[in-house]
């Protein structure tokens, strides 16, 4: 089977770049999905480059690494507009934890793909108080391809769209993993009551 991202990037891997989206929970397999675009690029023998917010230190600096533990080589930038001094070689661009990206990335997106480049963005696109999350709901309206990724909801195995917060803080950016965060479904997030009312 051939998904839309792939079908799409062979027929254009010459001629114009363009922006793609994989947002989703914690737990939903973007950083996989991500290195599995990043590895077939390279299978591909395209030159590729991978991105990081320098804010990202959970597994060191120098790689993506999903909750799985796959892992791709990445350069840490403190700010979007870094990522424009790539090698001109390059023809695909992946970026990993967009959301902590400053509101610049989605024009650094676009100068990209106008350059021809195939880019590829991750990242959380609500936080954990169910609040769209930095660039990335911009990065939704300008991309030609968007893929909502889902983890399973810890309390009830349904798909979980929010990340639960565990721990007690009230900061926006709090690294963290299992410890701290649960994916849940709707109905667990906001602890609705689903009785039938009838
Ligand atoms: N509740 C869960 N739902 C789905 N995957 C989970 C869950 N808990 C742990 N995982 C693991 O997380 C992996 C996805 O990791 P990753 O790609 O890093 O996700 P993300 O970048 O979206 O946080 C899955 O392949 C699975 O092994
Ligand atoms: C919801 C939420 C998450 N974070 C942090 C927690 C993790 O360090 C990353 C998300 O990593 P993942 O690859 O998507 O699992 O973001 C945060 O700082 N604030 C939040 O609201
Ligand atoms: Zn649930």
């Amino acid at each position: 089977m051939m998904l839309f991202s792939e079908h799409n990037f062979h027929r254009r891997r010459d001629s114009i770049g363009s922006i793609e989206v994989i947002c989703g929970s914690m737990f939903s397999g973007k950083t996989e999905e991500l290195i599995r675009r990043m590895k077939r690029a390279q299978f591909a023998k395209l030159p590729v480059e991978i991105f990081k917010p320098e804010v990202d230190i959970r597994y060191g600096l120098n790689e993506v690494v999903s909750h799985d533990s796959n892992s791709i080589p990445s350069t840490p930038v403190a700010h979007s507009s870094a990522i424009l001094l790539l090698s001109s070689e390059t023809k695909v661009v992946g970026i990993d934890e967009a959301q902590f990206f400053d509101e610049e990335l989605p024009d650094v997106c676009i100068q990209l793909a106008n350059r021809g480049i195939r880019v590829i963005v991750a990242g959380l696109d609500m936080d954990y108080l169910g609040k769209p999350f930095g660039p990335i709901p911009n990065l939704m309206a300008i991309a030609e391809e968007v893929t909502k990724v889902h983890a399973v909801c810890v309390q009830c195995g349904a798909p979980a769209n929010y990340s639960y917060r565990t721990q007690q803080s009230d900061a926006r950016v709090l690294l963290g993993e299992k410890e701290s965060y649960e994916p849940r479904c709707r109905s667990c997030y906001f602890e609705l009551d689903t009785e039938d009312p009838c």
